[in-house]
């Protein structure tokens, strides 16, 4: 076997989450052809219909001392529109395209559990078609080790984010965040329609489902099991596409809002106690959630926020449950007292 493709299949595999296992590829790749560019393309779900973004894409740009340089695209994923991408995506065939313009184009399907989720975009000036064997092989790699990532990276009732990945996803959507506030200041070609407004934070809500034991008792488990189903539903309908959806076990779900000012956090998540606590669940009726939270700053460990906001979800529990608490308010009230510092300011 080639030793390049080796190197590129160990590289690839050395990948621990399917975040960096999406940038593991096109890297790989960036490295095994001379593209131009490299993108990948991602169906994801944002609880009303199937939308296409782009998700990682490398360009490779000519220096005036006409070194080759990566640039990576980050900041705000891009909505795509491109219906070549769309056609790849719905035959599960590669599309492929002749000169045009100097540019060859190849667009490639991935599939995860036999379904189509994403395509691969690659643009060269030489002819990509010798490659296509070789980039088959490495889509099926990279397709085998995606399903095995997502497996243990989702919670197996409800399909959303499982505990084990918080401390990562929390990391990598803070980082994002950063990026974002700096492409405001700076202003950026990129800069999405929706833009956060600066200064915006990001929050973190624990939602507990009210006396839960009560329903598992009175109607047995595999209707508390359906309760928690449906509910992870109307998450990915309430939430934006955009927050991060965890079940951290049991009846206790996590979300990391986008940023934004505390009242909206505030308003999003009321919406969402208020369509549980207004939804006739099959069988069990009536069901509420309580809800803490807690504001996520740069320099809290992932415990630290957690607990803040468990400590704001006990004060609802405690206050009568179906409601919400914000952590720094109670604390700015003086009804909880400050756990970290800097948590009586409030935002
Ligand atoms: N159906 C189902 N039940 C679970 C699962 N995991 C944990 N539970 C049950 O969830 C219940 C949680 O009960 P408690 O922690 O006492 O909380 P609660 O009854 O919701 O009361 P409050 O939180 O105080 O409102 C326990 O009966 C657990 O057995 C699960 O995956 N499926």
């Amino acid at each position: 076997m080639d030793h390049t493709i080796l190197d590129s299949v160990i590289k690839i595999t050395s990948q621990r989450d399917v975040d960096s296992l999406e940038y593991g590829l096109v890297a790989t790749l960036a490295e095994m052809l001379s593209a131009e560019s490299i993108a990948i393309y991602k169906l994801v779900d944002d609880g009303i219909k199937i939308i296409l973004e782009e998700t990682v894409r490398l360009d490779m740009k000519q220096n005036d001392d006409h070194s080759d340089d990566l640039e990576w695209t980050e900041g705000p994923k891009q909505i795509c529109n491109d219906q070549d991408i769309q056609d790849c995506m719905d035959s599960g065939q590669p599309v492929r395209f002749s000169q045009k313009e100097q540019l060859t184009r190849i667009i490639l399907p991935i599939a995860c559990d036999s379904k189509v989720v994403a395509a691969l975009n690659i643009q060269s000036e030489t002819d990509l078609n010798p490659t296509l064997k070789v980039l088959e092989g490495m889509i099926k790699v990279y397709e085998n080790y995606l399903y095995i990532l997502n497996e243990s990276e989702r919670d197996k009732l409800t399909g959303l984010y499982n505990r084990r990945t918080f401390d990562k996803k929390l990391d990598r959507l803070l980082q994002i965040q950063r990026n974002k506030q700096i492409y405001l200041i700076e202003g950026s070609k990129n800069q999405e329609k929706r833009t956060i407004k600066p200064y915006s934070e990001t929050w973190l809500a624990i939602i507990d489902v009210d006396n839960f034991k009560q329903i598992n008792d009175k109607y047995g488990h595999v209707f508390g099991d359906g309760v928690l189903l449906l509910l992870a539903h109307k998450m990915k309908l309430c939430f934006r596409q955009t927050d991060y959806l965890f079940r951290f076990g049991g009846e206790e779900f996590v979300v990391i809002l986008e940023p934004n000012q505390r009242q909206h956090a505030y308003d999003t998540l009321d919406r969402f106690r208020d369509a549980i606590a207004t939804h006739n669940f099959p069988l069990v009726g009536h069901v509420t959630v309580s809800i803490g939270y807690a504001r996520i700053t740069d320099t809290d460990y992932p415990p630290a926020i957690l607990h803040s906001a468990d400590k704001a979800l006990y004060h609802a529990k405690e206050n009568g449950r179906n409601r919400i608490y914000n952590y720094e308010t109670l604390v700015a009230d003086g009804a909880v007292q400050a756990t970290r510092m800097g948590a009586n300011i409030l935002g």
